[in-house]
């Protein structure tokens, strides 16, 4: 009886030591997830690696280096319903579109629609774009109701967007051909941009418990004569136009416009509709309602992707634009006067530079060159595409030939031919224009991004001390000191910003290591349960060292009998090798297990203190320590 206790207690001894390996390692564990760094500190805080954290990565934002689309500029055309005016005077339709083949072709309107004043000859046109949207008629089978232009193009594009491409999409055509329509819509049939904005959260929401984070901006502006202003601050009188800058850090860019950062899509929807409400309409006789400015709606993604077993980030960054274009109809139809006129000049110039722009991207003689590389100089003059002739090319230059995948709806109406045929033509030459698209991807490690903080403070700090002095500054240099304070205000959102994105960076982490003290949590108890079975066994075994039974001695003759009547205890005996029958031996043993035993205890009480210790500091509602010290 004896030895086979014996031999239980040993086992159970072995088993309390792995017990206590093993919470030992959990108790690293949930230590290292309890002791993140606090918030919000901005030197490096480097975590030790996190295997949880490892299995959250498992589908990180890949780099895409090719392009896969080849880069071309995709053009679609819309045609739209009569409006009041052509159901009036019984216009008949111009435009065919095939669903199969994307063909829309605009036949010459009957001759007593034709203007008796023009000598052109009105023939068939036909012309092949990446789709062909037929708005005209709802009873036809094809047509294509608002959530079909989004999900044909818009749902794309915003892949791309998540992709890390900046992309662009914007309407072109007359006044009154549905550009408004197309990109904004109505309450009741949302356009382009409510559904992108709509899709973009939509993707957010899904994503919430990945380890990625998103950042949204928005911005609104208009280029109304050549001016560019901010929708989403109040008007004022007289306007505030703002100046557009260039920088070898950003770009091109418009100084103090608004970038409101947005978190919903209710937010945005707020947002535009102060947009909408400021943009600049008036109205002409071709279009009560007509917009004379070219408004261009900006949604900017930052997608922040933490590896927090190497304490880095990935940071993907893509800007969306969507513009809705002023009409494209020649002033003298209009019927514009004075005020009106001069605006429609300054469309025209804003158009006509576009045009200019749009054929210079699309010359194929300027691409090969292009691929070739060498160029002398003088023919590199003739070929600089235009972009400086019209702010909005200006500002529009990377979406038209650079880095962006850009997309054309050509809006037309389907009874005017000559303003119809060219859109089309426009829209037919805007399909040769090639952008060079790429990811726009950044790796940033904790260092890294501490540097950069610390760098931009410095510049801050710079800009700081040459804005104090600029008032002792002689009057020439006023407008540098100007300048330099603009850098300064720019420089200072710049690091808000990046101060933010640090913060949720580590907001992030926090989340990620309390996810994982929770998911450790059962096993801990579980294991406390088992160290409370483990203890009674331990108490019992220890009972047993301190009062062992003493084996009678044996008595002379008795010893077959008894053999046979203890046969299954022999068995074990023969099992413990430790075991010689020696007393003096049992007794030496026995002090070492004492000890043995004796150190485990303190071990333990160790283990319970500084598991109580954990407890105490990080409030758990059932201390660990607690139960092992009841
Ligand atoms: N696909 C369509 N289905 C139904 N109605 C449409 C459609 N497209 C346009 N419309 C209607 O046609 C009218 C003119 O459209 P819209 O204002 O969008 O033209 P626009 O090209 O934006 O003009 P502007 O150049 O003045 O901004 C509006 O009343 C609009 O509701």
């Amino acid at each position: 009886m004896y030895h086979i206790l014996r031999l239980r207690s040993k086992k159970a001894v072995e088993e309390v030591i792995a017990l206590l390996e093993n919470m030992a390692l959990v108790d690293q564990r949930v230590h290292r997830a309890l002791t993140a760094p606090d918030l919000p500190t901005y030197a490096s805080t480097a975590s030790s690696p996190s295997l949880r954290a490892r299995e959250a990565m498992a589908a990180p934002m890949e780099p895409i280096l090719a392009d896969p689309d080849g880069g071309n500029v995709k053009v679609v055309v819309r045609v739209r319903k009569f409006i009041k005016r052509e159901l009036e005077r019984d216009a008949p339709c111009l435009i065919q579109m095939d669903p199969h083949t994307q063909q829309t072709t605009l036949s010459p309107p009957p001759i007593d629609y034709t203007d008796r004043n023009s000598r052109k000859t009105h023939e068939e046109k036909s012309f092949t774009f990446d789709k062909s949207f037929w708005s005209h008629s709802e009873e036809d089978p094809h047509y294509s109701p608002q959530s079909s232009i989004y999900a044909s193009f818009g749902e794309e594009f915003l892949d791309h967007n998540f992709d890390g491409y900046h992309t662009c999409i914007f309407a072109y055509g007359q006044t009154g051909s549905g550009k408004s329509y197309t990109m904004m819509g109505t309450p009741s049939e949302p356009g382009l941009i409510p559904r992108t904005c709509e899709g973009l959260f939509q993707r957010i929401e899904a994503e919430e418990h990945t380890n990625i984070t998103y950042n949204v901006h928005v911005s609104y502006f208009e280029v109304y004569n050549e001016h560019v202003r901010d929708l989403l601050t109040p008007r004022t009188t007289p306007p505030t136009y703002l100046k557009i800058r260039e920088s070898k850090q950003d770009g091109i860019y418009i100084q103090n416009l608004t970038d409101s950062p947005v978190k919903s899509f209710a937010e945005i929807e707020k947002i535009m509709k102060t947009g909408d409400a400021n943009r600049t309409t008036a109205s002409t006789k071709m279009n009560d309602t007509s917009s004379r400015s070219h408004a261009v709606f900006t949604l900017t993604l930052k997608q922040i992707q933490h590896d927090l077993s190497a304490d880095s980030t990935i940071e993907r960054l893509a800007r969306m634009r969507l513009v809705d274009l002023a009409g494209s109809e020649r002033a003298n139809r209009t019927e514009a006067t004075g005020q009106r006129l001069r605006e429609g000049g300054n469309i025209n110039q804003s158009l006509t530079t576009l045009g200019r722009v749009i054929a210079a991207l699309a010359d194929p003689k300027r691409q090969r060159n292009q691929v070739r590389g060498a160029q002398n100089e003088r023919k590199r003059r003739a070929e600089v595409v235009p972009y400086r002739d019209s702010v909005l090319t200006w500002l529009l230059k990377d979406s038209l030939g650079g880095n962006s995948k850009t997309a054309m709806v050509a809006c037309i109406s389907p009874t005017d031919y000559e303003e119809t045929l060219s859109t089309l033509r426009y829209a037919d030459q805007a399909k040769r224009i090639r952008t060079r698209a790429h990811v726009n991807q950044d790796a940033v490690s904790a260092a890294e991004r501490d540097a950069k903080i610390l760098e931009m403070a410095e510049t801050i700090r710079t800009l700081q001390l040459s804005v104090n002095t600029a008032a002792v500054r002689k009057r020439d240099e006023v407008d540098r000191a100007g300048q330099e304070l603009e850098d300064y205000q720019r420089q200072v959102t710049k690091m808000q910003r990046a101060m933010e994105e640090s913060k949720v960076v580590h907001e992030v982490k926090i989340r990620a290591l309390t996810q994982e003290v929770e998911e450790l949590r059962p096993l801990k108890e579980k294991l406390t349960e088992e160290i409370a079975t483990l203890r009674r066994h331990l108490a019992l075994a220890l009972g047993e060292l301190k009062n062992p039974i003493v084996l009678p001695t044996p008595i002379p003759g008795a010893a077959v009998e008894e053999k046979e009547n203890v046969e299954p205890q022999v068995e074990e005996v023969q099992d413990d090798e430790d075991w010689d029958g020696n007393e003096e031996n049992y007794a030496i043993q026995h002090a070492e297990w004492q000890a043995d035993v004796d150190a485990l205890m303190k071990d333990l009480g160790t283990f319970k203190k500084k598991v109580a210790d954990d407890h105490a500091r990080f409030g758990l509602s059932q201390p660990l320590g607690e139960i092992l010290v009841n």
